[in-house]
């Protein structure tokens, strides 16, 4: 049994008179420790995939097993202490908080979960250990998305999930985030998920779940996924 399996999942949106099917029968399995990148255009229904994988939206149908339990069946309560201990997010915009410190940051995400890792020792980790007391808005964008993966490893979750984590970023501090989140996998053994519209980032995944138009169009895997330093866009 796969880590993650996600079986005939649906999500439709009522706008009015309009009904928008957002994920139409989507199927794919994903592996523990292993880091998959969910590719497709604009609009293919990709964040409405990682919205519910993090329970922070629910199916209309299907199954969305995480470690032997379908988080489709669970009610608020439950979805609240699934995404507060299990889930680890990285947004396009890092979402800091701009009035707390970047040690405050992430001391902030390990406050509310029981086996949070060190703060200071995870910022030393991502390379900011000179900018603990520095607030987001003295901090390049590079950085601030450092302190977001730190605060997303921090909470040490079952699963971190990237939403267009470079998609804000230069070409050289985009890699930097990708080699962090590929580390992640790689050495601290994390299920990484990442989204993305381009097919190079694709190129370091272990698997490549190809979306469009809301379907899971291919599933591909790389037995040699490519290393970060090796990949130009
Ligand atoms: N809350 C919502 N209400 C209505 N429609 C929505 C909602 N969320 C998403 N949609 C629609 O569902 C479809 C898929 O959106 P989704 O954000 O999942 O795509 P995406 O692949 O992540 O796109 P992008 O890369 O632009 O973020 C789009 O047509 C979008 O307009």
């Amino acid at each position: 049994m796969a880590y993650i399996e996600v079986r005939n999942e649906f999500k439709t949106y009522q706008m009015g008179e309009t009904e928008i099917v957002a994920n139409r029968d989507v199927s794919f399995d994903i592996e523990a420790g292993s880091l998959t990148v969910i590719l497709g255009p604009s609009g293919a229904g990709k964040s409405t995939i990682l919205n519910i994988l993090g329970g922070m939206d629910s199916p209309t149908s299907g199954q969305i097993v995480i470690d032997g339990t379908d988080i489709a069946t669970f009610n608020a309560r439950q979805l609240t202490r699934f995404r507060r201990d299990d889930i680890g997010f990285v947004f396009q915009f890092y979402n800091l908080i701009p009035n707390l410190s970047t040690r405050e940051n992430v001391e902030l995400a390990t406050s509310i979960v029981k086996d949070g890792l060190d703060p200071v020792k995870v910022l030393d980790e991502v390379g900011l250990s000179e900018r603990l007391d520095n607030f987001p808005s003295q901090l390049s964008g590079g950085e601030q998305q450092r302190v977001a993966i730190a605060r997303a490893l921090a909470k040490n979750p079952k699963l971190l999930l990237c939403d267009e984590p470079t998609g804000a970023l230069d070409y050289e501090t985009g890699k930097q985030v990708l080699q962090l989140l590929s580390d992640a996998s790689r050495t601290f053994h994390k299920t990484v998920v990442i989204i993305t519209h381009n097919s190079e980032i694709a190129k370091m995944a272990d698997r490549v779940i190809h979306i469009n138009d809301a379907k899971v169009r291919d599933v591909e895997n790389h037995s040699n996924p490519t290393p970060v330093s090796e990949i130009v866009w």
